[in-house]
């Protein structure tokens, strides 16, 4: 294998997956100046996170968070693009941030790694799943590796770079100095199921959905303890509404699976995924969310 791409020499950037963390992960990256590729299977969704992308930045001028010229500079970076093949052509950096599924992940890895240069580091946002299974499977290992982001990706300072068994430690390097650029401050993880920060941020979550199913106390004043009680800038049940419920499901059955009980699914979870409520994105989960922000609402028991 050829060597893989220096910090200094990555200039294309595609991000794949326009949902949650695509769209805030493509503004990050071209905010910091990068050619941002951003594509999706679901072209509509391509259009709708480049609108929000115009509107949040808006915001940030009209506020004095931003300069209109690095606003522009940010929105001219952004390519949005239903053409894999062409956007992958000369990339330097894939950031893969599609729905948390083995399966699929490395379908789409495939696809890229074959259109991809052998330079290019293969980078996913996974919130949980095994980098050395995607880079085996990809047969990429030594150029894969986790990059985790926060939601939203514009705000949260972490970037939680996993390293599988097989990745190079100069992609490790690369990706530190990628996270410096884009004003990140990183931590390395070893790839360990739920590697640092899901592992426990999910157990809290879930408890907090037992506890709120065995009624002791209503979804907000469970937040209400854990923000005013230990100091978290946002309750648990508020949390998981942000990130999507389907999305929570998703690392609970992996951890589930892999590491053992504590991380079984509670059945309200489950309940909710089915009913169509994940959250912000549907517009309700534990919370109605409105123009003006999250509304409790009541839960049957
Ligand atoms: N939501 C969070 O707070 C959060 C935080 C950190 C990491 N993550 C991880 O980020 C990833 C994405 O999560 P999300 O919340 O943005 O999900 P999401 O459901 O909001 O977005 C996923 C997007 O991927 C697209 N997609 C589906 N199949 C695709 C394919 N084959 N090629 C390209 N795009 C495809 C979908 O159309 C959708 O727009 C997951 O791995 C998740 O675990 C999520």
């Amino acid at each position: 294998m050829s060597e893989s791409v220096q910090a200094s020499d990555v200039r294309r950037v595609v991000v794949l997956g326009a949902g949650t963390m695509g769209q805030g992960i493509a503004q990050v990256m071209a905010q910091a100046g990068y050619v941002t590729h951003l594509y999706d299977v679901d072209a509509a969704r391509i259009g709708r996170a480049i609108e929000s992308i115009k509107q949040a930045t808006d915001r940030l001028v009209q506020k004095g968070k931003m300069l209109n010229e690095a606003r522009s500079e940010l929105i001219g970076a952004l390519v949005p693009t239903s053409d894999l093949a062409q956007a992958c052509s000369d990339v330097d950096l894939v950031i893969e941030s599609a729905p948390e599924q083995m399966e699929l992940k490395v379908g789409l890895l495939r696809e890229v790694k074959a259109l991809a240069p052998e330079r290019a580091i293969l980078g996913t946002n996974t919130s949980s799943l095994s980098i050395t299974e995607i880079g085996t499977r990809t047969a990429a290992a030594a150029r894969t590796i986790g990059l985790h982001f926060f939601n939203p990706p514009p705000v949260m300072e972490l970037l939680e770079v996993v390293r599988g068994l097989g990745t190079d430690e100069g992609v490790v390097a690369t990706s530190l100095a990628i996270a410096k650029r884009i004003g990140k401050t990183p931590i390395v993880v070893n790839d360990m199921p739920g590697f640092a920060t899901s592992r426990l941020g999910v157990v809290i979550g879930a408890e907090a959905m037992r506890m709120l199913e065995s009624g002791v106390a209503s979804a907000e004043d469970i937040d209400r303890a854990m923000e005013l009680g230990y100091r978290h800038p946002m309750g648990p049940l508020k949390l998981t509404d942000l990130v999507g419920l389907d999305v929570r499901l998703m690392i609970l059955e992996h951890l589930h699976r892999e590491i053992g009980e504590q991380f079984r699914p509670p059945a309200i979870l489950r309940q909710m995924v089915r009913a169509g409520r994940l959250g912000k994105k549907s517009g309700e989960g534990f919370y109605r969310w409105t123009e003006s922000g999250p509304v409790p609402i009541a839960h049957k028991r």
